[in-house]
Formats: structure tokens, sequence, C-alpha cells
């Protein structure tokens, strides 16, 4: 099977493998490979492992004998994603739901914990209910691009599945910069980009979020470069006036709403990230259209300057993101 791999030489084989495992990207059902002195190491999420200075290839690598995969206990593929030691299934049909788990526990899957999804993610915190299949503890500890990030998935928002897009925006982030993340959640773009030397200030209304951005802030050596603000950004921020040389605005299906707010909160010129729903026949408009009304009447030329669709998010239906420079005429 294709799959992403780490090639190193073979004299650095198991320290390249030790540094894989610490950082949650080591792929342990797949067996590793040695070919003409170079090691081949099977990963996880072939991105993450190059942005973490790794030379990744992608090359077919056997299942490891010996480890029992939830497949061969069902007889077929069962989805789920993993979220530290939780692993999150998304099926509609509980007996369904109860088979996978049952074979996920009794496989090889690393996992403490197995939930279902049980709602859509809702209200003003953004969280999903879950019916808890196997364990009792939703807080974990998940690995990003590096980084670790405690959470409850009971209490706060998190997608994994977003993770690459978290990555393309943290990485045109420079040392120095100011930074503020209106929605910032648990920090998983408040973290990096502090990580990277900016000066971040990360908002949010729910206050378990915020305690887990703190904490997050401090596990990853950046306390000191994040400022977290609990209540509605609209308020929290009335200090930051002019002062964003970024704003990141991650909540999707409202944040037209807030396009005055980060418009006050932007300097003379400033990125903004504009994560938004819209219909595919056309992705972009609405979102570009929303932006010049509110930074244009504010003296700002408006550039578009990336347009990407992130992912589907229902029938018809897209999660984009725009990055959108605005320049003091
Ligand atoms: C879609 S989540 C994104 C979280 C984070 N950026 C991420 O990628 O995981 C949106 C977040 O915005 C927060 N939120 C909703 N309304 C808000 C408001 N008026 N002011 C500040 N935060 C708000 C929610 O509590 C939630 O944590």
């Amino acid at each position: 099977m294709s799959t992403p791999c780490v090639r190193a030489p073979v004299t650095e084989g198991e320290a390249t493998r030790q540094a894989l495992a610490e950082r949650d990207l080591l792929d342990g059902d797949r067996e590793i490979d040695v070919v003409d002195g170079e090691i081949f190491v099977p990963v996880v999420d072939g991105d993450a492992a190059r942005a973490a200075g790794y030379e990744v290839v992608v090359r077919d690598a056997a299942e490891r004998e010996g480890t029992v995969s939830p497949d061969e206990l069902l007889g077929f593929e069962p989805s789920y994603g993993r979220l530290g030691d939780v692993v999150i299934l998304d099926e509609d049909d509980p007996e369904r739901a109860r088979a996978v788990a049952d074979a996920v526990v009794e496989s090889d899957v690393p996992c403490e914990t197995v939930v279902n999804r049980a709602s859509k993610v809702a209200g003003e915190y953004r969280v999903r209910e879950w019916d808890v299949l196997h364990g009792d503890d939703t807080e974990t500890v998940h690995r990003e691009y590096g980084h670790e990030f405690a959470l409850d998935i009971a209490e706060v928002y998190f997608s994994p599945r977003l993770a690459t897009e978290r990555h393309r925006v943290v990485e045109q982030v420079q040392e120095g910069e100011h930074v503020v993340d209106m929605f910032a959640g648990v920090g998983p773009f408040a973290v990096p980009m502090a990580a990277r030397g900016a000066d971040v200030v990360a908002c949010d209304v729910n206050p378990r979020a915020i305690a887990y951005l703190r904490e997050n802030a401090a596990r990853n050596g950046v306390a000191d470069r994040v400022t977290a603000l609990e209540g509605d950004v609209r308020e929290t921020t009335a200090d930051y006036d002019g002062w964003a040389d970024r704003v990141v605005m991650n909540l999707p299906h409202s944040a037209d709403e807030f396009l005055d707010t980060a418009v006050r909160l932007a300097g003379d010129d400033c990125v903004l990230h504009l994560y938004d729903m819209a219909h595919e026949d056309d992705p972009f408009g609405p979102s570009e259209r929303a932006v010049r009304a509110a930074a244009e009447p504010a003296g700002y030329e408006v550039e578009v300057f990336a347009r990407r669709e992130v992912r589907s998010y229902a029938p018809h239906e897209l999660n984009v993101c725009l990055d959108v420079r605005i320049r003091r005429a």
C-alpha cells in the first residue's frame, strides 16, 4: 500500500524512529524498510513530517505482521479519526457503531476512549455531543505539527482534519508580527504562530477553551507571547484597535458578523484569514464582497491573494478560506 515514509540514512534510523514516535507521526501499522543504506519509516501524516524537517517519499510499505487492524476483525474497512488517544467514529447506525468500537478496542489501534458523533457542531461554543462507546475520559492530548494540545472534546471545539489548512496559514507568519486570533479555541493557530515569534492575542467566549489555550501556551513554551482574552471578541479587544498585522477569523458560519471588529483591529497593512461557508456555485464571491463592504468605507484597499476550498461541508456547500490583505489607501 502506498504510504508516506520518512527517508533517512540507516545510521540515523533509530533516532529518526524515536523522534517520529515522540511527535505521534509513526505509522505503527506498517513495516519499516531498509534499502541500500537508507531507512524508510512509514508515517501517518506526510505533510506534518515534511513540516518537521524530514524528507518524505511515497512508497509501498507492507502491513506489520502481528498487528491486528479493525478491518481484519470486522471484514470491512471502517472510517475513524484519532485525536490523541480518543478514537472518533461517525456512524449513523448505533449497532454498526458498537461493532466498530469493539473492533477498535480489540485491535492494536492505540486508544483509551472511543466516541461516536451524536450531534452536529452546535451553539456559540461550536461543541458536539458524543456517545461514549468505550472508556470514560474525553480529555486527551493531541499532537499536531510538533505542538501539543490538551483538550476535552466534550467541552471545546477541535477538528484534527483542519491540521493541514492551519499549517498553511501558520507558515505565513513572520517573527515579531502582531496577530489577533478572534476565535482561538484551544490554540491550534495561536500556539504555533507564537512559536514562530509572533505576539498573539487569542480570544474565545468559551471559558473552557480559554483555560486549555492558556495550558497549551505553557505546554509549548510560548505563554509569554500569547495573551488569552475570555469573552465576546467584539468586547474584549477594545485595547487592540489598529494593532494587528494579521487577524485569524475561524468561525465559518458567522464570520460576516465580525468583519467590522476585524477591520477595527487591523493596522495600516493587515492580512485577514476569513473562513466561511459558501455554495459551490460561487464559493468566494460572498466573502469577498463582505470584506470589501467592511474595509473599503474604513479607508482600506482590499486585495484577495488566496482563495481556498478547505473541505466539503455538506452537499453543494463548501468550507472556504480567503486570505486578504487590507492596506490603508
Ligand atoms: C470553529 S471554532 C474554532 C476554534 C479554533 N480556531 C480551531 O481551529 O480549533 C470557533 C470558536 O469561536 C468561539 N466563539 C464563538 N463566538 C465567539 C465570540 N463572539 N467571541 C469569541 N469567540 C467566539 C467558540 O467558542 C469556538 O471555540
